[in-house]
């Protein structure tokens, strides 16, 4: 691959979410949020896993920003768990729970490693989950005033913020399918909470712009569709499944309405959302988080209510959680971004694969060659898109450890560093040793 020289100023850095990585859930006043109720439900995760232990994060905080260091991150994504910040939801503040942020940040700092906060990556309190949660049109109210507490205690120190992580995966996985807390499935709640959400995103960036003084934006996750065949009735279904997940939240978000697929997809269950409803949501962003894995090669089926769905492809290579490896597909979809809602700037906030890795060797070495392929590939795809003329301001590589895998426990493994869940000893894989070369080189190594 001839050499690649990334924009000067592009970010290169991992992510990792609250409930996937810090453990002690309770710990110093925190309340339960969804995810603690949802994996104690027997039957809810894998095994039964839960988030209660997870990569003990919550105490191993410091040196595990020492690891990030030492392997020469610019930046580190990673999201706030809300009650441990408010127990109840709304309304008391649990000062243990805002210091324990505020001193992870600082840490971050002083060892040249620039913070990117996600305010919401799924935890919702149960406590407002037992007032209806994203159901509950006071959701809006609830997220904008906990994000007004993060932006007084942080945003001198946090200069690029997050609202929501993905609410496509919390609607389609919490609402609609089941899969994810709060574990519901209905076609008629699933609107209502991917409205409530955006209109939560809104109310918290109008409230960021009140308070904070730097960047705030919006995590989503998409996927390319593209038609098995020019049929009539393909071409239809990857239209619909694009407007279902590529479409439903950045244009709202960007362009202050809706796609008309959601129409025909929700059919009686889609509401007729008042205009004020589109003003709250359409917020000016400073950027767009793109979370990146597969591509879908898309059929019409009988599928409940998309009518469409993945078309497995024979001579596909698939990571270990049945994402197809399509690096184009990066490079197409943000395009197709820069395309459609034109120069904003974009972060890649998540990239990564979960492949079957072996034991940690001899002498502490875990080789991880098809993830190292899988990221070489998918950086590159990157350079592609910024070459395509899109502003592509970082990488957060997905993940920084080994960690809960929601609903899957601890089965897959997406971490450029191993955790051995029975020690909490952590192990870079080869592929943080390659990212580091990466990140040294500012992309020429790639
Ligand atoms: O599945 C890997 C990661 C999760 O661990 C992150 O928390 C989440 O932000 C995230 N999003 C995606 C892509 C969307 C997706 C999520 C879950 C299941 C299927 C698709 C992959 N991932």
């Amino acid at each position: 691959m001839s050499q690649r020289t990334f924009p000067d100023g592009f970010l290169w850095g991992a992510a990792t979410a609250a409930h996937q990585i810090e453990g002690s859930p309770m710990a110093d006043g925190a309340g339960p949020s969804i995810w603690t109720r949802f994996a104690h439900t027997p039957g809810m995760t894998l095994n039964g896993d839960t988030g209660d232990v997870a990569c003990d994060h919550y105490r191993r905080w410091k040196d595990d920003v020492k690891l990030m260091r030492e392997l020469g991150l610019q930046a580190y994504r990673f999201s706030v768990s809300w009650s441990r910040i408010h127990p109840e939801g709304t309304g008391r503040v649990n000062q243990a729970g805002v210091d324990f942020y505020s001193r992870l940040v600082d840490e971050l700092l002083e060892n040249g490693i620039e913070p990117l906060l996600t305010l919401y990556h799924w935890d919702l309190p149960a406590a407002l989950e037992d007032r209806g949660g994203w159901l509950n049109r006071d959701s809006a109210d609830w997220f904008a005033e906990y994000g007004s507490t993060m932006y007084r205690a942080l945003d001198g120190r946090v200069k690029k913020w997050v609202t929501l992580n993905e609410p496509w995966v919390i609607t389609d996985g919490g609402y609609l399918h089941g899969a994810l807390a709060p574990g519901h499935r209905s076609k008629y709640e699933t609107p209502i909470a991917s409205h409530n959400l955006m209109r939560a995103h809104g109310a918290a960036v109008k409230a960021y712009r009140d308070i904070g003084k730097h960047e705030i934006g919006l995590v989503v996750n998409i996927e390319p569709k593209y038609p098995a065949s020019d049929s009539a009735e393909d071409t239809a279904a990857t239209k619909r499944a694009h407007a279902y997940m590529n479409e439903q939240y950045l244009d709202p978000a960007l362009l202050g309405r809706y796609p008309p697929e959601l129409k025909e997809i929700f059919g009686d269950a889609w509401p007729d959302w008042a205009a004020a409803d589109l003003e709250l949501i359409r917020q000016q962003l400073d950027f767009i988080g793109i979370n990146y894995y597969t591509r879908s090669v898309t059929q019409a089926n009988d599928s409940y209510p998309l009518k469409a769905g993945a078309v497995r492809q024979p001579l596909g290579t698939y990571t270990e959680t049945g994402w197809e490896v399509y690096p184009k597909g990066l490079t197409d979809l943000l395009v197709w971004v820069k395309e459609r809602y034109g120069d904003i700037p974009m972060y890649i906030t998540e990239n990564g694969a979960a492949f079957f890795d072996p034991p940690v060797a001899e002498g502490g070495r875990v080789r991880d060659p098809l993830r190292m392929d899988y990221l070489q590939k998918h950086i590159g795809a990157v350079h592609d898109a910024i070459q395509a003329g899109c502003d592509i301001r970082g990488y957060m590589l997905w993940s920084l450890l080994d960690n809960l895998e929601w609903s899957l426990g601890y089965s897959k493994r997406f971490g450029m560093v191993h955790v051995n869940y029975g020690t909490q000893e952590r192990t870079p894989k080869d592929s943080a040793r390659w990212y580091s070369k990466v990140i040294a080189s500012h992309g020429a190594s790639l």
